[in-house]
């Protein structure tokens, strides 16, 4: 038997440490990509008038989620936060409207209070650190956004749009059997259809 991997040779692993730094320098070049990747989003993707759209509060260098919640707001879209409501379980989902309260979460991250609704995303964006053009994800390595899409594409067909940098593509990544795709990428220079 092979000893388990060690945690400096796993491929994933040394992959994330690098595309935080990507993401930390195109944050910087960047500042107005969020607006741009906004406006990417509402020409590809289209939002029915029922869709729910569930969004991320937008931690670190993560591309800004805030113009993308601004544009849909205005269109009336249902959009909500995701929750971890457990640990290794998939996310779970509350309806945010603008005003909203939120606390604190399991890891940082801002979510809404058990008083928001929870809903069933059909439209899910994605947060990630590293994507192909071909729907591969990398993300931080607790495995919910998998564990989410799986579970929600057993009973339905949700799109995931992964919402990111360009300077986060890569050519490739060390994939496994669990890792869901993505259905589209969307960043500041375009949309791409997986
Ligand atoms: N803004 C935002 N909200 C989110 C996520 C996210 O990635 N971004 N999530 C995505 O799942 C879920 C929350 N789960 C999270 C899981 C891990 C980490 C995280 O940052 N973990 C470690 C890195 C782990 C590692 O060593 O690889 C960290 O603190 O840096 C953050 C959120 C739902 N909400
Ligand atoms: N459908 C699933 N059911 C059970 N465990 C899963 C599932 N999907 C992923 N996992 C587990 O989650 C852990 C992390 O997976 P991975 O490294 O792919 O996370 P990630 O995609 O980087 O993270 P995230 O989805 O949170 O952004 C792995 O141990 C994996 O086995």
């Amino acid at each position: 038997m092979l000893p388990p991997i060690a945690p400096f040779l796993d491929p994933k692993r040394i992959l994330r440490e690098r595309m935080i730094g990507e993401r930390r320098t195109a944050a910087k070049a960047r500042p107005d990509a969020a607006e741009h990747a906004a406006a990417n989003f509402l020409n590809a993707v289209e939002v029915s008038r029922s869709a729910v759209v569930s969004l991320y509060y937008t931690m670190r260098d993560e591309l800004d989620t805030e113009p993308l919640a601004r544009a849909l707001f205005e269109r009336h879209a249902d959009v909500a936060l995701p929750v971890v409501a457990k640990r290794k379980s998939p996310l779970i989902f509350r309806r945010y409207v603008p005003g909203d309260d939120l606390i604190k979460g399991s890891y940082g991250e801002l979510v809404p209070t058990t008083n928001a609704q929870e809903v069933i995303p059909d439209i899910l964006v994605v947060p990630l650190l590293a994507f192909t053009r071909e729907g591969g994800r990398l993300g931080y390595g607790g495995g919910y956004y998998d564990r989410t899409l799986a579970a929600l594409r057993k009973a339905g067909t949700p799109l995931a749009v992964g919402y990111a940098y360009g300077a986060q593509e890569v050519d490739a990544l060390p994939l496994t059997r669990l890792d869901q795709p993505l259905d589209w990428v969307v960043t500041e220079r375009g949309a791409i259809r997986c």
